[in-house]
């Protein structure tokens, strides 16, 4: 049986990623859940050393959760291509990141762009995992997907990240160019996080 959060419960997002933190708090409105981020909470970036999402995901909850005392909710989320075997993946953040420390998502996806030009296979897609973990060790960890392909020149200014490089399976807007609501409905981020709501959220009122 999962664990499961009490209706009107109070749970750290446990991010340091704007474009997240909007995302996770619309999805998570409906729930009555309270939240805080950990950036309000001061709470340190973990060192990301898993070669999973899930993994990665897990230590960034565990953290918040120990250091804040309550529940948190981490996302760790990346784009993967099929001509790049699957990268940048885990990775992707790191692939944005410049010598400053500060992210650069044009020149991370025009890095994508030229590498993954030679190959005929565009396919693309996101992977989200969501950790909820409480502050005794216990984890519930789900996961989501959304397939779709690359595009170069990016296009769009909505969403974060490397959204307006993906277009969506079924779709001819990127990510960057759809309405939040939109990219709600089939995010890998909405995706995994049905299956959180399923499993360990109050119903939504
Ligand atoms: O829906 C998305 N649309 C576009 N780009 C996205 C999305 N979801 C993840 N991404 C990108 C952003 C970041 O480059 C990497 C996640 O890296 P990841 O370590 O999980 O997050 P992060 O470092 O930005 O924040 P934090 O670790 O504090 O949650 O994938
Ligand atoms: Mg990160």
């Amino acid at each position: 049986m999962p664990r499961r959060l009490e209706p009107g419960a109070r749970i750290v997002l446990a991010t340091h990623n704007a474009g997240k933190l909007r995302e996770v708090a619309a999805l998570l409105a409906p729930h009555g859940v309270a939240v805080v981020s950990a950036g309000e909470l001061g709470l340190p970036v973990p060192e990301e050393t898993e070669d999973s999402f899930v993994g990665n995901a897990a230590i960034k909850a565990l953290a918040a959760a120990t250091a804040a005392g309550l529940p948190a909710l981490a996302d760790d989320s990346g784009f993967s291509v099929a001509a790049l075997g699957g990268d940048p993946g885990v990775r992707t953040a790191d692939w944005a990141e410049q010598p400053d420390g500060s992210r650069d998502y044009a020149a991370a996806m025009a890095r994508v762009a030229a590498l993954a030009a030679g190959s005929a296979d565009r396919a693309a897609w996101f992977t989200c995992a969501l950790v909820l973990a409480w502050p005794d060790g216990h984890v519930e960890a789900f996961e989501g997907r959304a397939t779709g392909h690359w595009v170069a020149p990016p296009r769009g200014t909505r969403g974060f990240g490397y959204d307006p490089m993906f277009v969506p399976d079924g779709h001819a807007e990127t990510f960057g160019e759809m309405a939040p609501a939109a990219k709600h409905a089939i995010s890998h981020r909405a995706r995994a996080f049905a299956l959180l709501a399923a499993a360990c959220l109050p119903a939504a009122g």
